[in-house]
């Protein structure tokens, strides 16, 4: 027997405890495990957190389910290996140190699922201690069809770009377009749908501790991500009796269990555990409202802290379309060297430090402490452009930005659209540095 039930929606929030149930009366009151579970319902409690983690960071969810997890997953045989690199993995050889760039990669041969269309381009720190996060892209041609996956090495953060995609997953059904992020935490079984498509986009792996707001400071009470833009699903469940693989991700290997029916058997849940989308242009942006360029950490959308304060595992943080008005000021990124390492990419538009050659579905990696910045069209443009108020209209670009060093992977090294010569970008920068000419370019404007 197939069916899928529950209604259609989402709640709203970030960090919230949510609950929700597919079925009235699903949902115990006043206690986790009764004796007896409503419905013949199994109790089980997925921990994203450890018991004892600090309210705030606090991330459990209670699950009311058909069968209990210990039956979908009682014979996991080793898979295949794939494309969807783990840290710590270090190859030999590929390009020679500097900052990369690559255009958008051909989509792999024959059709992909989301779990088989996913490849690894960098990955840092390492999954064994928790620490550190994988780039991807991936490319989706076919859905999932009663197959299921689950990741205990992280949790991960889906970029979209191209298409559209709906996640079953065990806490209800997420729908994203081109613009929004979906984030799948770590643990939890889904299956994806392919709605229109091909789909592809780029997806951050966090094998840290999990993303959250970053703090506001100064900024108040309000902006930037705001809470309840943040949208969970209700619960949704599918009845399916009949063969279905589930694979796990476990410290990077790939192991598969075969079993009867489908894991997203959940009829009811409570909790703040769970997968969520955000429309990025929902975000609401901070800057500079009368000169220099502010760092780009007013762009954090999500951020994954480490042990260090202030010295994020992971930070995502995005460049949406916003107004310009500085005065007396460079407006596009300076040109800087970074302990941390950036990973971008481009979902629609054109990025303002690099007019030409990075274009949506390319990415570029600026490793720890190497240089980057304005290309050359751009150092010119913005010397010496009259500065009105500018809107950049129809661009979102997004940085994964790790405190730990990305290493590239052999297909990320390997791939034809890695642009051989990308550092030529900076090559016209000229010298102008004239002793005599405090004024430089006064006259040029
Ligand atoms: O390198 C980049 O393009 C990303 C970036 C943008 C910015 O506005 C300031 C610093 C920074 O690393
Ligand atoms: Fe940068």
């Amino acid at each position: 027997m197939t069916s899928v039930s529950g209604p259609d929606g989402y709640m709203s929030g970030f960090g919230n405890e949510f609950e929700t149930e597919a079925l009235e009366g699903a949902l115990p009151v006043g206690q986790n495990s009764p004796q007896r579970c409503p419905y013949g319902l199994y109790a089980e409690q997925l921990s994203g957190s450890p018991f004892t983690a600090p309210r705030a960071s606090n991330r459990r969810t209670w699950l009311y389910r058909i069968r209990p997890s210990v039956l979908h997953a009682v014979k996991f045989r080793r898979a295949a290996e794939s494309e969807w690199k783990t840290a710590p993995h270090h190859v030999a050889g590929g390009p020679d140190l500097g900052p990369l760039r690559w255009d958008p990669p051909a989509p792999p041969a024959g059709e992909t699922s989301f779990v088989e269309g996913m490849r690894t381009m960098t990955t840092a720190g390492d999954v064994n201690v928790q620490a550190g996060m994988a780039a991807h892209i991936f490319h989706v041609s076919r859905s999932m069809e009663r197959e299921y996956f689950y990741n205990a090495d992280g949790e991960l953060l889906v970029v979209m770009g191209k298409g559209r995609l709906a996640f079953h997953t065990e806490m209800g059904r997420i729908e994203a377009e081109p613009g929004e992020i979906v984030v799948l935490p770590r643990g939890v079984k889904f299956r994806v749908a392919l709605l229109e498509g091909p789909a592809r986009g780029y997806a951050c792996e966090n094998y840290g501790a999990m993303f959250t707001l970053p703090e506001r400071g100064p900024i108040g009470a309000n902006g930037l991500a705001n809470p309840r833009d943040f949208l969970v699903p209700v619960a949704a469940y599918e009845e399916v009796e009949a063969p279905c693989t589930l694979t796990v991700k476990w410290c990077g290997g790939f192991h598969t269990a075969e079993i009867g029916h489908s894991p997203l058997d959940v009829v009811a849940w409570h909790g703040a555990h769970v997968p969520y989308k955000y429309d990025l242009r929902r975000f609401s942006p901070v800057g500079a409202i009368l000169n220099d360029h502010p760092d780009p950490s007013i762009f954090t959308v999500l951020t994954a802290p480490s042990d260090t304060p202030g010295m994020a595992n992971v930070d995502f943080a995005i460049f949406p379309e916003r107004w310009m008005v500085a005065e007396g000021t460079f407006r596009p990124p300076w040109y800087h060297m970074n302990v941390m390492s950036e990973f971008m990419g481009l979902i629609y538009g054109v990025y303002d430090a690099k007019p030409e050659g990075f274009v949506p579905g390319g990415m570029s990696l600026h490793n720890c402490m190497l240089p980057h910045g304005p290309d050359n069209d751009a150092f010119t443009a913005a010397s010496f452009s009259k500065l009105e108020p500018h809107k950049l209209s129809g661009t979102l670009a997004f940085m994964f930005e790790t405190r730990f060093p990305q290493h590239l992977t052999g297909f990320a090294g390997d791939l034809p659209t890695l642009q051989a010569g990308y550092t030529d970008c900076w090559s016209g920068l000229k010298k102008h540095f004239d002793p005599a000419r405090r004024d430089w370019g006064a006259a040029a404007e």
